[in-house]
């Protein structure tokens, strides 16, 4: 393992780009897909079969871990990876986003954000320099700017106040941050759907220092076609030989088209948030357990995968346990879901180390489009 974060980049394919990143607590392969472990827990799964399942490197959120179980909390137990018993890298993100979308927020200045716990009323506040702070007491290898993500559609004036914040939080950020050679703090570009914004914020954090960058702002809602416009305005402005990371994406069909425009990372709850509520993800596309068709037809998700979760059950099984809503329904299709989603990654690196990773994008999205048999 290397003392210090680097990023290798291998090969390319068009735009595609196959990269390690190595840092002390392990080696990330990328393109990779982060899956995401809010509180500490990936939702319904063992940490292990998260591993086993082919993951580098989980999430974690500032927010949720900084209500409980409290960041000084975390350090006095001997960081989040002692806790959780993962020994890999550990992303978080910093709170913003999550602030907006599930607290009560109560207000946002220059100085930061004030909010109610969605947990239990308590009223919080965040400066970037607490959010840089939190992070490092979770002991997280991955940090990630405090910023300000727009919903979408938005007024451009107000895309652009939300944009220069925070771009001024992440002067902020990297100050606090200061220098931790086997860490790595990222920056977030903002900018909404305004291509001018989004080449304003990615040069302004260019000036940073910083060793690697996040397309913030996306996934808000707006149609794939705006999200990959985007992609293809910011990330010629960002330098190559960094690694570059997509905010909450996302379906698979979201995943290979980004890595076709120069994504390197992702990370989204879709997996296993879906699998807790019946929806599998295959190689042949999305099957809905709860369907009825499903009630009596004893073959697995896919009898070719290696996962015991696709293998070895039957649909009829699955069908029983997801209409009783029994734990083992989530359980079992979130396994299937990130050990597919980890095996579309396999597939996109070992494609774009073969420079085929267009036929593969297409073959794969035919095989989607022909359906569950
Ligand atoms: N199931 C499911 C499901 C639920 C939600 C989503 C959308 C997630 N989108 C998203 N996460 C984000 C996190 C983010 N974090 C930060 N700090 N900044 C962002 O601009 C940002 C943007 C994001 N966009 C996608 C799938």
């Amino acid at each position: 393992m290397s003392e210090n974060f680097t990023f290798n980049l291998k090969a390319t394919s068009g735009k595609a780009r196959l990269g390690e990143i190595t840092m002390p607590r392990g080696t990330i392969r990328t393109p990779a897909f982060m899956p995401v472990g809010t509180v500490g827990t990936v939702k319904a799964m063992y940490l292990d079969q998260v591993k086993e399942g082919g993951a580098d490197i989980i999430l974690g959120n500032t927010y949720h871990l900084m209500l409980r179980p409290g960041p000084e909390r975390v350090a006095r137990l001997g960081g989040l990876h002692e806790l959780i018993r993962w020994p890999g890298p550990i992303l978080t993100d910093s709170g913003g986003f999550q602030v907006m979308s599930l607290s009560g927020l109560r207000k946002l200045d220059e100085q930061g954000v004030t909010f109610k716990s969605h947990v239990d009323g308590s009223l919080h506040h965040m400066s970037p320099e607490r959010s840089i702070e939190i992070q490092g007491l979770l002991d997280s290898d991955i940090q990630m700017q405090l910023d300000e993500c727009v919903a979408l559609p938005n007024e451009p004036r107000e895309i652009e106040r939300a944009m220069e914040l925070s771009l001024r939080w992440a002067e902020r950020c990297r100050v606090a941050f200061g220098n931790q050679p086997g860490k790595a703090m990222f920056g977030i570009v903002q900018g909404g759907d305004q291509p001018a914004l989004r080449i304003r914020s990615a040069e302004g954090l260019k000036q940073l220092d910083l060793k690697g960058y996040s397309i913030g702002g996306l996934a808000v809602g707006e149609p794939q076609a705006v999200m990959l416009d985007m992609l293809r305005i910011t990330l010629p402005v960002l330098p190559t030989e960094k690694p570059r990371y997509l905010m909450g994406v996302g379906t698979p069909d979201d995943m290979l088209k980004s890595v076709a425009e120069g994504i390197d990372m992702f990370d989204c709850v879709m997996p296993t948030r879906s699998g807790r509520h019946g929806l599998a993800f295959t190689r042949r596309g999305k099957v809905n357990i709860r369907n009825a068709r499903h009630a009596e037809d004893m073959r697995p998700l896919d009898e070719q995968s290696s996962c015991p979760a696709t293998r070895d059950y039957s649909r009829a099984y699955l069908h029983h346990l997801v209409r009783s809503n029994e734990a083992l329904g989530g359980m079992i299709l979130s396994w299937n879901n990130l050990s597919y989603y980890q095996e579309l990654m396999q597939g996109i690196r070992q494609a774009i180390a073969e420079d085929r990773f267009e036929d593969f994008k297409a073959e794969t999205i035919e095989m989607w489009a022909r359906g569950d048999i």
